[in-house]
């Protein structure tokens, strides 16, 4: 998959307002009530993953995650990453209703 220009991506985060673009790869963090909040969604995030054959790297610290996505076969940020973000989107926002 073809990788996107730095102004391609730009213009795609603006409908992410919580994700930033640097090091070649989308970045966002998001902060929980506790723990198990945040295992929760990660969870949910995993099965996502697989359905779209796409992985984040990710760190946990009790109850903030720490998401980057690039896509490593193209060596840089492609649709793929963008499909995944919204994903992780759509979940983390059904926990803040
Ligand atoms: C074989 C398999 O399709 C690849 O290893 C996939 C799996 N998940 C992936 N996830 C991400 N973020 N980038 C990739 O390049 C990638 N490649």
């Amino acid at each position: 998959m073809n990788t996107l220009t730095e102004n391609e991506i730009e213009q795609r985060l603006l409908r992410l307002p919580e994700w930033d673009y640097f090091d070649n790869a989308i970045h966002a963090e998001f902060e929980f009530d506790n723990f198990k909040d945040c295992f929760s969604a990660m969870s949910r995030i995993a099965f996502e993953c697989e359905a779209l054959n796409h992985h984040p790297d990710w760190t946990n610290v009790y109850n903030v995650l720490k998401i980057s996505i690039s896509t490593h076969d193209a060596n840089g940020v492609t649709e793929k990453d963008f499909k995944l973000a919204h994903a992780i989107e759509a979940i983390v926002e059904e926990d803040e209703e």
